[in-house]
C-alpha cells in the first residue's frame, strides 16, 4: 500500500514546515506550496489523496482553490484551514464541497486525527465501489456494466428497484441493451425461476397483438378454435417485457393500462376477468412525451409505466466505456468462434473509442465480431476494422475539457497497453515511453493500482 498522500498549502513558512514534520511522523507523503498558484503547478504532475490548504493567502485564496481542486481531481480531498474569525467562510467551503475545516491555532492531534478520518472514509468509499462492481459482475446475464458514471448511476438505480415488483420504463437509442437489461432485470429479481415473457409491440400486427397479449376463448373469431392462452397469463409470477411500447396501438394502450391498474384482464371473447400476478417492463426508442403531444400515445399509460424510468444512454456519451465492453466482446466472441485474439491494437482501439456507434452496442459487437473472425494475430488491428470507422478519427470529442478527454484517452491507452502484456508494469512502461515511476504516478492518478 502506497503511503497517502498530501498537499500543505499555506503562505507562512512555520505552518508549512510544522505540519510537514508532523504528518511525515505520521507516515503520509507530504508536498508544500506557499500559495495555491504552486499548488495547483504541483497537481498538474502528481496525484494528492489530501489538500489541506490555508484559507485566506495572496493571489489564488483557499476557496478559488478548492473550486479548482474539485475540478481538476475530484477525488482530492480538500480540508481548509481557517482563523476562527473566518468561520463563515469555513462554511462556505463545506458548502462548496471541502471534506473539513481545521480552526487555527490548531492541535497537532485534532489535525491527524481528522486527516485520518478522511483517509478511512476514502478507502471505505473504495471499497464500496469495488464491491459494488463486484456485485454488477456477479449478478446474473450477458450484460457488461460499464464504469461511466451514468452506468454506475444505473445501478444504483436498479440495485433498490430490481427486488421490487415496480414497473420500470426503459429508454435508449436503438441498440444500447434494453432488451438485455429487461432479461437482467428479471433473472435477478424474485421472480427469476418464474417465466420471462417478452413481446415486441411494433413486430405484430394489431389485432393479432391482442390476442397474443390477452389470449382468446373458443370462437371468439374465425379461426380461434380452441381456447389460447394469453402472454399476460403465461407469465404469470414472473415478468412480461413489453418491448417497442411506442408502437403500441391506442386502443390496446387502454387496455394494457386496464391490467396495469386492477391486474385483471378479460381474454378475448370470454366473460370474465382473470387475475395474474406480473410484473410489467417496458421499453421504447421512441420519445414518449412526444407521441403523447401528438396524441399517439395515452398519458395515462405513460405515468402508470414510468414509475420506475431508466435512461441509457448512447454510446458516445459514456465512451469510457468503450475498452472494456471491446474486450468484454473480445473474450465473448474468440470463444463463440473458436479463435485466439488477446487484445486490440492502440490504434485499432482509439478508432472505437473516437467512433460516434450511431447503432450503440449492437453496432459495437458487430465490429468486433467481425474483427475477430478476420484477426489472423493475437490483436486486432486497424486492418480488420471497416472503413466508417476509421474515417472519423479525432473529430469529435462532445462535452468534455480537452483535459478531460487526453486523460480519458491516457488511461485508456495505459490500461489497453497492461492487458497487452499480462499486466507487466516494466514492459508497459517501455512501450509507452514513460519511466516506471510517471507510469505509476498515472495508476494511482486513475485509481488503476490495485491490479
Ligand atoms: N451492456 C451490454 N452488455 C452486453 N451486451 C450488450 C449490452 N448492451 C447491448 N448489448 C448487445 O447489443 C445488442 C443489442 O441489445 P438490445 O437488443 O438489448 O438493444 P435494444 O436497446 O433493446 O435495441 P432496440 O431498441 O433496437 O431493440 C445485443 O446483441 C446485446 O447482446
Amino acid at each position: 500500500m502506497e503511503k497517502p498522500s498530501i498537499l500543505l498549502v499555506d503562505d507562512e513558512e512555520d505552518i508549512l514546515s510544522v505540519l510537514k514534520f508532523v504528518l511525515e511522523k505520521e507516515g503520509y507523503q507530504v508536498a508544500t506550496a506557499p500559495s495555491g498558484e504552486e499548488a495547483l503547478k504541483l497537481m498538474d504532475k502528481n496525484y494528492f489523496d489530501i489538500v489541506l490548504s490555508d484559507l485566506r493567502m495572496p493571489g489564488i485564496d483557499g476557496i478559488q482553490l478548492l473550486e479548482r481542486v474539485k475540478e481538476l481531481s475530484p477525488s482530492t480531498d480538500v480540508v481548509i484551514m481557517t482563523a476562527y474569525a473566518s468561520i463563515d467562510s469555513a462554511v462556505t467551503a463545506i458548502k462548496k464541497g471541502a471534506s473539513d475545516y481545521i480552526v487555527k491555532p490548531f492541535i497537532n492531534e485534532d489535525v491527524k486525527m481528522r486527516l485520518k478520518r478522511i483517509l478511512e472514509h476514502k478507502s471505505l468509499q473504495k471499497e464500496v465501489e469495488a464491491l459494488r462492481y463486484q456485485l454488477s459482475q456477479r449478478l446474473k446475464g450477458d450484460i457488461f456494466w460499464g464504469t461511466s458514471p451514468q452506468m454506475q448511476e444505473i445501478m444504483r438505480l436498479l440495485e433498490r428497484v430490481i427486488p421490487t415488483k415496480s414497473t420500470i420504463l426503459i429508454l435508449g437509442e436503438s441498440g444500447t441493451g434494453k432488451g438485455v437489461l429487461a432479461e437482467f432485470i428479471h433473472n435477478n429479481s424474485p421472480r427469476q425461476d418464474k417465466p420471462f415473457i417478452s413481446i415486441n409491440c411494433s413486430a405484430i400486427p394489431e389485432n393479432l397483438l391482442e390476442s397474443e397479449l390477452f389470449g382468446y376463448k373458443k370462437g371468439a373469431f374465425t379461426g380461434a378454435i380452441t381456447d389460447k392462452k394469453g402472454l399476460i397469463e403465461l407469465a404469470n409470477g414472473g415478468t412480461l417485457f413489453l418491448d417497442e411500447i411506442g408502437d403500441m396501438p391506442l386502443n390496446l394502450q387502454a387496455k394494457i393500462l386496464k391490467f396495469l391498474e386492477t391486474g385483471e384482464f378479460i381474454p378475448l371473447g370470454d366473460t370474465t376477468k382473470k387475475q395474474v400476478d406480473v410484473r410489467i417492463l417496458a421499453a421504447t426508442n421512441k420519445n414518449l412525451e412526444e407521441l403523447i403531444k401528438e396524441g399517439k400515445f395515452r398519458e395515462d399509460l405513460y405515468f402508470r409505466l414510468n414509475v420506475i424510468e431508466i435512461k441509457i444512454p448512447p454510446l458516445r456519451e459514456r465512451r469510457e466505456d468503450i475498452p472494456a465492453l471491446v474486450y468484454f466482446f473480445i473474450d465473448k466472441l474468440t470463444k463463440e468462434h473458436n479463435k485466439k485474439v488477446k487484445g486490440i491494437t492502440n490504434e485499432a482501439l482509439s478508432f472505437l473509442i473516437n467512433y460516434d456507434w450511431p447503432g450503440n452496442v449492437r453496432e459495437l459487437k458487430n465490429v468486433i465480431e467481425r474483427a475477430v473472425i478476420l484477426a489472423t494475430g493475437e490483436f486486432i488491428t486497424a486492418n480488420e476494422l471497416p472503413e466508417r470507422i476509421k474515417g472519423n478519427r479525432g473529430l469529435e470529442f462532445p462535452a468534455k475539457t480537452l483535459k478531460e478527454s487526453l486523460e480519458e484517452f491516457e488511461k485508456n491507452i495505459i490500461l489497453n497497453t497492461l492487458k497487452q502484456v499480462n499486466y507487466n508494469k516494466e514492459q508497459t512502461a517501455k512501450i509507452l515511453g514513460i519511466d516506471l515511476a510517471t507510469l505509476y504516478r498515472k495508476l494511482k492518478k486513475y485509481q488503476i493500482e490495485e491490479i
